[in-house]
């Protein structure tokens, strides 16, 4: 015998409380930054990035993963920086603590190698408007692909996986972090949502077999499934890199429309959260 479905009992009710943001409307900032070999060109073209982008009235600006060195198993033990041994021990973070004191900006600052010990993880680091380092995530999901005649990679062969999901609470409000790989679950997306996030940020460096295929989708299906914002922020592409990034930075709104996006050059999209959207979108659809 076929057993029955009650929808109403199926039912599970999405909206979830959220905390009211300090700020409802901001503009954002997503820096695709274009990745060298070049360590303090990175760093140095990640601050004027940031820079204009405050110029143009960001208060939070969101950066791509691994900004500073080269998306490669033999670059992240080469590039990577000791984060919690202080200024001298990590410049690019140092230079993310500068710029978000003297623009009194939040920034969510994309990832770099990270060393701690004897192991190796891709890092976010997210500052406050006071230069304070506000929350730190390490990659959960590490990715590890093998498409034969299309790409392979396995970032397990360096790196280790973070265990632990980082949200949290900022000027221009409650923020979750997935670097990458991460938008590919779901339930961390749905966990962020519980927990009252305003807004997942995903730095991310997607590629030319999965990109096209997957990730405005899963920015989308974040956003609509979870009636929050999406931010997502890509390196540019280098054809001549080992690995190609698909850029496409994008933000996407709480109804999984997309609010803006770029193609795969570098770019600096400014764009406006409106956080009153969110509760709208609730109320529509419970
Ligand atoms: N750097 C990454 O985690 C890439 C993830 C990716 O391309 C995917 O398909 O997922």
């Amino acid at each position: 015998m076929a057993a029955s479905f009650n929808p109403e009992e199926a039912r599970v009710p999405r909206a979830v409380q959220m905390p009211t943001p300090p700020i409802t409307k901001f503009k954002i900032g997503l820096c695709q930054l274009a990745v060298t070999a070049d360590k303090e060109r990175n760093i140095a073209l990640a601050r004027k990035a940031i820079e204009e982008a405050a110029q143009k009235g960001a208060q939070l600006v969101l950066l791509p993963e691994i900004w500073n060195s080269p998306y490669s198993n033999d670059s992240f033990p080469v590039y990577a920086e000791d984060i919690d041994a202080g200024s001298d021990s990590s410049p690019s973070t140092a230079m993310l603590s500068e710029v978000a004191r003297l623009l009194k900006i939040t920034i969510v600052g994309g990832s770099i190698p990270e060393r701690c010990l004897d192991k190796l993880y891709n890092t976010c680091c997210v500052f406050g408007t006071d230069g304070k380092l506000k929350a730190k995530h390490r990659k959960i999901h590490l990715f590890d692909i093998d498409i034969p005649g299309k790409i392979s990679f396995m970032e397990s062969k360096t790196l280790t996986a973070g265990e632990t999901p980082t949200i949290v609470d900022t000027e221009v409000g409650r923020i979750g972090i997935g670097i990458c790989y991460d938008i590919q679950f779901q339930e961390l997306a749905i966990l962020y949502a519980a927990r009252g996030a305003h807004l997942i940020c995903y730095p991310g460096a997607f590629n030319m077999t999965t990109g096209p295929l997957h990730w405005e989708l899963l920015q989308r299906a974040r956003a609509a499934d979870n009636q929050l914002y999406v931010a997502t922020c890509s390196p540019a592409r280098d054809a001549g890199a080992g690995y190609v990034a698909w850029g496409h930075s994008t933000l996407v709104g709480p109804f999984g429309e997309i609010l803006a996006t770029t193609e795969h050059e570098e770019a600096t999209i400014i764009s406006e959260i409106d956080y009153s959207q969110i509760e709208l979108r609730r109320r529509v659809s419970k």
